[in-house]
């Protein structure tokens, strides 16, 4: 950041070209360009501006890296004993906040796997402009000067935002590569949840979303898989669970809640963007609708449910 600073101050510079290291995630450099440090006090945003987000994915090693299951610190590549980040979240983060994605190194692939990982990044991230290269040989122009860059936007680029929030386009289902939402406004069962997760469908290679769960009425959680790693988080309390006036005043400021609230239970629902490959959409929700609980369990006390499932920490 500083040294950015120093070349803009001094002069005579139209474009500067920032490599970051293959393991730094890309939402705290945009934010470098975007906000003001309050550490150092330096405010790019008044000198320069960030003008496109680019990810080079290596093609030929893709699946390899996001299926290894493995994180920095075994690939000796952690900035420190305590980096504990997984490839394959670090690879799903760069490529979610893109505005270009080189698929570099292509002529190592078949056609059919090529088209295949295509569409996937396609399912990621839809607005990224995506360009199979070898060598990275791209016009400049695609990625010089291209204006794309918005922070707001870039942050809701990612597949599974967009499919929560707009309606789903069917996809040609030609090379296996197809996502779905698994909506319930049943509370899942902890154990029976526990379970599933424990014996992750194959075939869904991604899924991001919002769980209710029975045994944590107020909180809403969050599930992120990313390759063989699926990560549970707090993701806030769900405005059902706010004191009376709080909630009712929530809901007059904001249509889009209005819409999807429940008369019995507010804004507590179930919503799961699922990306897969040759997937069974019809298996992924049938066993997900045997971790809902049953019309018996419903009326039961839910506070005193089995739960094995990882405490909610928030992000
Ligand atoms: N076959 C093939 N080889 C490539 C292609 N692009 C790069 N390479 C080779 O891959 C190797 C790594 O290239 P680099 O440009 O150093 O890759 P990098 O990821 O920037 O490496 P670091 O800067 O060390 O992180 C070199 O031997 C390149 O010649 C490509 O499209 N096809």
């Amino acid at each position: 950041m500083k040294e950015v600073e120093r070349i803009v101050d001094a002069g005579s510079v139209d474009y500067i070209v920032i490599e970051s290291s293959g393991i730094s995630e890309p939402v705290p450099v945009a934010q470098t360009f975007t906000y003001i440090d309050e550490e150092t006090g330096i405010d790019l945003t008044k000198k320069c501006k960030l003008d496109t987000m680019v990810t080079v994915v290596d093609a030929n090693r893709f699946w390899e890296d996001y299926a290894s299951g493995e994180s920095l610190l075994d690939r000796k590549e952690g900035t420190d004993e305590s980096d504990t980040r997984e490839i394959s979240d670090l690879l799903v983060d760069q490529i979610e906040f893109a505005n270009v994605i080189i698929l570099n190194k292509v002529e190592m692939l078949q056609k059919v796997d090529l088209d295949e990982l295509v569409q996937f990044m396609r399912k990621l991230n839809s607005d990224a402009t995506i360009l199979p290269t070898s060598f990275s040989n791209v016009e400049l122009s695609t990625i010089l000067q291209t204006e794309k860059f918005d922070f707001e936007k870039v942050s809701q680029y990612a597949g599974w935002i967009k499919e929560l929030n707009e309606e789903h386009t069917p996809e040609t289902e030609e090379y296996g590569v197809s996502s779905f939402v698994y909506r319930s406004r049943k509370p899942f069962h902890p154990e029976r949840l526990m379970n599933w997760l424990e014996d992750w469908p194959t075939d869904v290679v991604r899924a991001k979303g919002f769980i209710w769960v029975a045994s944590r009425n107020n909180m809403a959680g969050l599930i992120s898989q990313s390759g063989s790693l699926v990560t549970i988080q707090g993701a806030g309390e769900w405005v059902a669970a706010y004191p009376e006036d709080e909630r009712k005043q929530t809901l007059l400021e904001d249509p889009e809640l209005q819409e999807k609230w429940d008369p019995k239970f507010g804004d507590r629902m179930t919503e799961l963007v699922f990306i897969g490959i040759d997937m069974d959409h019809k298996e992924v929700k049938d066993s997900l609708d045997k971790c809902l609980l049953t019309d018996k369990e419903m009326t039961q006390d839910w506070s005193t449910l089995y739960d094995p499932l990882p405490q909610y920490i928030e992000a």
